[in-house]
């Protein structure tokens, strides 16, 4: 059964057309990436995926039903969209112990230091990160607990190269172990390196689905 499907999911943002008729479906194990230009609706799409926003058209499913507002939905579901806010008494090792203790089945706090490059900072407030280190901290606080579907917008944004090498390799490996991805991205590089199945989208709208070009 897919994790995620539209039918037909419209928008109206401002007396727009924001998504006209977009229908996606991403199953357990895929990687799918929405590209296109600036303002295309690619975050508009993951926000309705989410549940953030109400589509004026159409259906989304995640998980078999439309997303929900509660706990047990975002016990599921992992996002990545707006830079979350931080705790400036609570240092970036603190924070990510807050995720593991809430979250059954996290990795361990000094592994997820290792994986994200976050161990020379784990003292530190997330407020004197570098906007890449933060970057990787919201990565890490969304990647390191058990999900069935991850949602990430641009999640390539202010990383180096040598980082998206390495999240192309851990987005790879969280979907070979049957997790599912949907990501916005302007980084035809990190697609093709996932792997993943390309959706092209312009004016609110899919114009190419299918796997992603060589
Ligand atoms: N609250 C809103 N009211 C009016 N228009 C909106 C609103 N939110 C988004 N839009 C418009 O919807 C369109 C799609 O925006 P969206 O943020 O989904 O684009 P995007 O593809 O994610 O762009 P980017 O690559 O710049 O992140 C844009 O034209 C934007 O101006």
């Amino acid at each position: 059964m897919p994790v995620v499907v539209t039918r037909d999911l419209s928008v109206e943002l401002g007396g727009g057309t924001v998504l006209d008729r977009v229908n996606l479906t991403a199953d357990p194990g895929q990687i799918v990436a929405v590209q296109g230009v600036n303002g295309c609706g690619k975050s508009t799409l993951l926000r309705c995926l989410s549940g953030l926003l109400r589509p004026g058209g159409g259906e989304v499913e995640v998980l078999g039903a439309p997303p929900s507002a509660d706990a047990a939905f975002w016990r599921e579901v992992g996002l990545l969209a707006e830079e979350p806010a931080w705790y400036p008494g609570l240092s970036v090792r603190e924070h990510l112990e807050l995720v593991a203790l809430t979250h059954g089945g996290a990795a361990p706090v000094d592994r997820t230091l290792d994986d994200f490059e976050l161990a020379s900072r784990a003292g530190a407030s997330p407020l004197t990160l570098s906007s890449g280190q933060r970057q990787r901290l919201a990565l890490a606080a969304t990647m390191a607990r058990p999900s069935r579907l991850l949602l990430l917008d641009e999640p390539e944004q202010k990383l180096d190269a040598g980082f998206r090498d390495r999240l192309a390799r851990m987005i790879r490996a969280y979907a070979d172990a049957g997790g599912t991805v949907v990501l916005a991205t302007h980084d035809a590089a990190l697609v093709a390196a996932m792997d993943a199945t390309s959706l092209r989208m312009r004016d609110g709208r899919v114009t190419r689905p299918g796997p992603v070009a060589a």
